[in-house]
């Protein structure tokens, strides 16, 4: 196809007219330049060119710099039954609606056991925090201080001294309240969280991070096959209490008090929650032991199969007593001190665990135990806190159910000494208490909880989603600062910066088929002299 009115011989194809406009600035055929020939409008014209793509790079450029530059800040400290953890959280300050957009910037443990330990010492309580608080000032940029909201909530630790000791709780609280509120931040205040407080926003916590809460624009054009938008099941497993959260199958959920519902992002979620006191691993452990304090009246001596051969531990009987963490039909103990003597029997050890729950009643179609309800577990569940820090350690993260037992079975049945030397590094208590807990993690998850060999597929054990901790304080803060809305915000199919950066590929791309076009169609001097 050639070009009507052209002065060519043969066609031009547009790749022809690209060379031809590049090699505009020299005379091919007799190799002088041609610079003083070239007539300024192209000087001018390459001069906006030129102006034009700088400033589009630098609109670009400094557009980005600034969204990631304001940023907000957060502090949430988590007072757990066995210590307290500092969480500081970061987020771009324009886009604090868009899910997904809070991240972690750092987390500082707080040395020492949980704030509830210094019920007779409350003064340590507050004094413990400082360190990390210390930590936080200089983590946050200074001109931020003032507008950084800081919450702690304190679990199970505390409901059971609030339990046990109304006065102690408040104190310890008031001492923690007095500490925080001496720091240059925006202080929102210290309370002890309801048990389906921090199962809930364990499971806001996860579906945030995972993004399950974002509709965004293009499934609304698309058939609903191609986009899962379902949610994940929240398991938290503490010192004193666990977590089960999740959204059941069954429309109806039998017991009104473990509902909870939710409207985010314009939808509706009917969620289920309960948190069992006294049954997060330490507290499960000491149930255990009361129960088998009372096996043998005659004597103080315990065989412990949940302990490895050759380890030995004296408990004081006193220190067990938790009015309200008893084991089912408990009497007193005659002895003050229990000794344990460890033979290693994952068998035994899962049978005596058995016993702590109470499955001889249940009022309605199905229950985990105690008498409590709990809809068929159905569909994904993410398992954090101790769920993770056990299952981590045995390295059976990822193994089907059947490989987890056998892993645990072996573990148990090590003596004493062989742990120590293959694990030199570990915490003693840690490391004399996960076959413990291994076996007290799967009696709750597959017994308890009737997480089948299949279903135990869909656990998937976790510490991190994407550099932030699973755990409650992110979805505390994010429902405490409205970061959550109702309603799903207008969302741009496109984000600011992908946006900036489509228009600057555009514009030049424009101007270039300009040019090619100018070039091409309407044949400047100084081309057509070259080829002639
Ligand atoms: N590395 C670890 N290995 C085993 N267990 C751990 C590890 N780190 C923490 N834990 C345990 O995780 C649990 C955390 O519970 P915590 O959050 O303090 O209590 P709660 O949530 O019941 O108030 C405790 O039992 C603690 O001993
Ligand atoms: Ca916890």
């Amino acid at each position: 196809m050639g070009f009507r009115g052209s002065t060519f011989s043969k066609p031009l194809s547009w790749h022809q007219g690209f060379l031809i406009l590049q090699s505009c600035p020299i005379d091919v055929i007799s190799g002088t330049k041609v610079w003083k020939r070239f007539p300024p409008r192209y000087v001018i014209m390459g001069f906006f060119l030129i102006v034009g793509i700088i400033a589009l790079i630098a609109v670009a450029v400094a557009q980005n710099h600034h969204s990631t530059r304001n940023s907000k800040y957060g502090i949430v400290l988590d007072a757990g039954s066995s210590h307290t953890s500092l969480y500081i959280y970061e987020w771009p300050a324009e886009k604090e609606n868009d899910t997904g957009v809070v991240q972690q910037v750092d987390v500082c443990d707080v040395e020492g056991p949980g704030i509830s330990t210094y019920a007779n010492a409350v003064k340590k309580a507050g004094y413990s925090l400082k360190h990390c608080m210390d930590k936080a000032k200089e983590k946050v940029p200074l001109e931020k201080h003032q507008e950084t909201p800081v919450y702690l909530g304190a679990t199970a630790g505390m409901r059971l001294l609030r339990l046990a000791n109304e006065d102690a709780a408040k104190k310890v609280l008031s001492e923690v309240d007095m500490t925080l509120r001496s720091y240059p931040f925006n202080f929102q205040g210290a309370r002890i969280l309801s048990g389906e407080e921090e199962g809930a926003y364990g499971w806001i916590t996860l579906n945030y991070l995972l993004g399950n809460f974002k509709q965004s624009v293009w499934p609304q054009f698309m058939p609903r096959l191609f986009f899962s938008t379902g949610t994940i099941g929240a398991l938290d497993l503490g010192g004193a209490s666990t977590q089960i959260t999740f959204v059941p199958n069954q429309e109806s959920i039998e017991s009104p008090e473990d509902i909870v519902n939710f409207y985010l992002y314009g939808k509706n979620y009917t969620v289920y929650t309960h948190s069992f006191l006294c049954y997060g691993k330490d507290q499960a452990l000491r149930l255990k032991l009361l129960q088998d304090s009372l096996q043998d009246p005659l004597t103080s001596r315990v065989q412990d199969p949940c302990f490895h051969q050759g380890y030995e531990r004296t408990i004081d009987i006193a220190d067990l007593q938790n009015k309200s963490c008893r084991p089912p039909g408990f009497t007193m103990s005659s002895y003050s001190l229990l000794q344990i003597e460890g033979t290693g029997d994952y068998e035994k050890c899962l049978a005596s665990i058995d016993k702590i729950f109470n499955t001889s009643y249940c009022p309605y179609s199905s229950c985990s135990f105690n008498g409590i309800s709990l809809p068929p577990v159905s569909g994904n569940f993410g398992a954090f806190s101790a769920f993770y820090y056990v299952m981590k350690f045995l390295n059976v993260t990822q193994a089907p159910m059947d490989k987890v037992i056998e892993t645990v079975k072996i573990f148990c049945s090590k003596t004493w000494n062989e742990v120590k030397t293959e694990f030199p590094g570990i915490k003693e208590k840690y490391l004399s208490e996960y076959c413990f807990s291994g076996t007290y993690i799967i009696s709750l998850l597959n017994q308890r909880y009737n997480f089948t060999k299949e279903k135990w597929q869909n656990i998937h054990f976790l510490g991190k989603i994407r550099n932030s901790d699973a755990g409650w304080t992110l979805g505390y803060m994010l429902n405490l600062t409205n970061m959550i809305p109702a309603e799903q915000p207008y969302t741009r199919p496109l984000s600011h910066a992908t946006y900036i950066s489509l228009m600057a590929i555009s514009s030049i791309l424009v101007i270039s088929l300009f040019l090619i076009g100018y070039v091409t169609f309407c044949k400047p001097k100084c081309l057509k002299k070259e080829i002639i």
